[in-house]
């Protein structure tokens, strides 16, 4: 299975960041990984510009459950792919806890991205009090199961493990805490999906850099990382690339 690097903005980026992308494109150019790039909404159609035809994508952030209508403010799927995005995080721990989406919203809006032909990367993560009681496990599987949408596919879907106590923490857990928690996502996946859910690709998220890389993408059922803050410098993130290339 290729895998999936997937550098995740946030709200950072002004139209000068565009120049990342470019530098990203000439310093990966031998990966053979995916990568996507999700970039605030305001710079996606001119990102997925730079890209085409080349070997990145680009995603966005979030998207809304319905194709169209009074949602103010709101951008739907249909109009994410219209302007060239390929991928969507959706449940991202941030729109969770600030903007309180359910399981459930996170299942409709992934089947949402389906129908409009995007590739979800669905997060789940406990926080530290969760950890910290000892029910982690119990979380992730929870959020996994109320987050999967009945359109799932191995090709439409990516699964995105990150800790919210790791985000933005320099805090990672261990080798063997990661591998405890995607082994447990891919025996959910494989239950829901059948033989499909062994071809979605489980990513990693939460303090990822280039001194670490390495050692996360070795763990058996790491396909991939979830990138955050390495991922806003063209450099740090090809670094981190290269250790899963
Ligand atoms: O939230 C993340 C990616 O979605 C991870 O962020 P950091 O890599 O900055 O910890």
């Amino acid at each position: 299975m290729r895998n999936l690097l997937a550098g995740n903005w946030k709200m950072n980026g002004l139209a000068s960041s565009l120049a990342e992308i470019d530098m990203l494109k000439e310093l990966t150019g031998s990966a053979t990984c995916d990568i996507v790039v999700c970039p605030p909404f305001t710079l996606i159609e001119k990102a997925a510009e730079q890209v085409r035809g080349s070997h990145i994508a680009i995603g966005a952030q979030d998207c809304h459950s319905k194709p169209s209508g009074a949602f103010t403010s709101d951008i739907s799927a249909s109009m994410l792919c219209d302007v060239g995005a390929r991928f969507v995080i959706l449940g991202h721990s941030e729109r969770r806890a600030v903007y309180h989406e359910s399981n459930l919203t996170v299942a409709r809006k992934a089947a949402a991205a389906h129908g409009a032909g995007l590739t979800s990367i669905i997060c789940v993560g406990e926080t530290r009090a969760e950890r910290d009681d000892g029910v982690a496990l119990d979380v992730v599987r929870r959020q996994l199961r109320g987050s999967l949408p009945a359109t799932a596919t191995g090709c439409n879907t990516a699964l995105a493990y990150e800790p919210v106590w790791a985000i933005g923490t320099g805090l990672v857990p261990t080798l063997e805490q990661i591998d405890e928690i995607h082994q447990s996502l891919r025996h959910i996946l494989v239950q829901e999906l059948g033989e499909e859910g062994r071809a979605v690709r489980i990513l990693y998220g939460g303090s990822v850099k280039s001194s670490n890389a390495a050692s996360i993408f070795d763990v058996a059922d790491v396909n991939g990382a979830l990138v955050g803050g390495a991922s806003l410098k063209a450099s740090d993130f090809a670094e981190i690339i290269s250790a899963a290339a």
